[in-house]
C-alpha cells in the first residue's frame, strides 16, 4: 500500500514536470526577465493547445509583457542621405539572422518625418562645389592631371651669357646699309642689350684738381682775360712774335721768365693763368718751356685752350730756320 502512494506521488511528479501548468509560470514570468518574443509558426501544437486552455487569463497576462530583447541583433541605423525625407529620419528595423532563417522577430520603424513639399521658408543648404576644391599643401607635388604643371626649367645657356634680342635694323636691311644714324654714335653690331662701351667701361679715375686760392675761380680768369686784355706779359706795341724752339726752351717760369707753353702751333704765356689752372700749378708747369701739344691733349682735350688763353697769345711756333728768317727781316 505504501509502494503504491509512493509510486503516485512520484507519478505526480514526473507529471508536473513534463506537463508543468500554466500558473506556475506566471510568478518567474512576473518576477523575472520579460518572455521572448515568439513566432506563431514557431510555437508548438500542445503548447497553442495550453493557451487556448488557459483562456483568456492568460492572454491578458501576456499581452502587455510583449517586449524587445536588447540583444546584438538589434542595430541603430541613421540615415546620412541629404537628398529625400529620410535625411532626418532614423531607421530602427531588425537585422536578419545570419544563417538565413526567416525574420522571427517583428521590425519596428518609427514613422518618417514628411517635409512639405514646398516649405514656406527655404532651408539652407550646403552648396555642394560642381569642381573639387583644390588643396595646398607643402607635401611631394602630385602629379594629378587637374593641376597645372610647373613652369620649365630655364635651359642651361651656353657660356653663361644673357641671351639678347635679335638685332635692330637687321643685318640684311637697307636702314642699316646707309649707315649708322648721325651723331648716335657707333654700336657695335652685335651688342644687343648689352650696356655701350663707354658704360661698361673702368670707372674713371678720380679727381686730381686742386682748390684753388680765393679770387682765383674760372669766373674770375673769364673776367680778367676778356677781349681787351692783354696778358701776354711782352711790350704791348709787339706784335705775334716767330717763336723758335730755342727761344721756347728758357721760357721755362723760372729766373724771372715767364712760362711759355707751345699747344698746335701757338705759343702762350700761361704764367699769369697759373694759379686759375683747376690741375694746379706743377701740372700746369709740366708743359712749360716745350711744346705741351700731346701733354695737353692726353689729360683734357676737351678744354677750349684757345679761348681761355687768347689774351696770353705770345706768336707762333716756328722752326730754327724760319725764325733765323725773322730776325733777318727785322734787321733790314
Ligand atoms: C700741358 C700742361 C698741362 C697739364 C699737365 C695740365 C694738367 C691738368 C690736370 C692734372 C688737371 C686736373 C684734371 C682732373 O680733373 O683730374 C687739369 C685740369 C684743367 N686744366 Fe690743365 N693742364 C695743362 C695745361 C692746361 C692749359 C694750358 C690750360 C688752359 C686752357 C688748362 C686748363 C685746364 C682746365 C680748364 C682744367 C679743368 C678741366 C675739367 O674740370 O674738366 N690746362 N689740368
Amino acid at each position: 500500500m505504501a509502494l503504491l502512494g509512493i509510486s503516485l506521488i512520484v507519478a505526480s511528479v514526473v507529471f508536473v514536470i513534463l506537463r508543468p501548468p500554466p500558473w506556475l509560470w506566471l510568478p518567474w514570468q512576473s518576477a523575472g526577465k520579460p518572455a521572448a518574443i515568439t513566432d506563431g509558426k514557431e510555437t508548438k501544437a500542445s503548447d497553442r493547445d495550453r493557451d487556448q486552455d488557459d483562456g483568456q487569463h492568460r492572454l491578458k497576462a501576456d499581452a502587455p509583457k510583449i517586449a524587445i530583447e536588447p540583444s546584438d541583433d538589434i542595430e541603430l541605423r541613421i540615415s546620412s542621405a541629404t537628398t529625400s525625407a529620410e535625411r532626418s529620419s532614423s531607421t530602427l528595423r531588425q537585422r536578419k539572422p545570419e544563417d538565413g532563417a526567416p525574420n522571427s522577430l517583428p521590425t519596428i520603424v518609427p514613422p518618417a518625418i514628411q517635409e512639405p513639399e514646398s516649405p514656406t521658408t527655404p532651408k539652407a543648404q550646403a552648396a555642394t562645389p560642381a569642381l573639387p576644391v583644390p588643396s595646398f599643401s607643402l607635401a611631394e607635388p602630385t602629379t594629378s592631371n587637374n593641376m597645372m604643371p610647373p613652369p620649365p626649367l630655364p635651359s642651361s645657356r651656353p657660356n653663361g651669357r644673357i641671351p639678347s634680342l635679335n638685332q635692330f635694323p637687321a643685318p640684311n636691311s637697307a636702314q642699316r646699309a646707309r649707315g649708322p644714324a648721325p651723331n648716335r654714335g657707333f654700336s657695335a653690331p652685335s651688342s644687343g642689350l648689352a650696356p655701350p662701351p663707354t658704360l661698361s667701361a673702368k670707372p674713371p679715375k678720380p679727381s686730381r684738381q686742386v682748390v684753388l686760392t680765393p679770387g682765383h675761380s674760372p669766373l674770375d680768369w673769364a673776367r680778367i682775360s676778356g677781349p681787351s686784355a692783354d696778358l701776354r706779359g711782352v711790350e704791348s706795341s709787339t706784335p705775334y712774335l716767330r717763336v723758335t724752339p730755342s727761344m721756347l726752351k728758357v721760357q721755362t717760369g723760372r729766373k724771372g721768365k715767364d712760362a711759355w707753353m707751345a699747344i698746335n702751333g701757338k705759343v702762350y704765356n700761361v704764367t699769369p693763368y697759373a694759379k686759375f689752372h683747376p690741375g694746379g700749378v706743377p701740372e700746369l708747369m709740366r708743359g712749360a718751356g716745350r711744346d705741351g701739344t700731346k701733354l695737353f691733349g692726353e689729360i683734357h682735350p676737351w678744354v677750349n685752350y684757345e679761348t681761355m688763353l687768347a689774351a696770353c697769345l705770345v706768336g707762333l711756333l716756328v722752326d730754327e730756320a724760319d725764325g733765323k728768317e725773322g730776325e733777318m727781316d727785322k734787321m733790314d
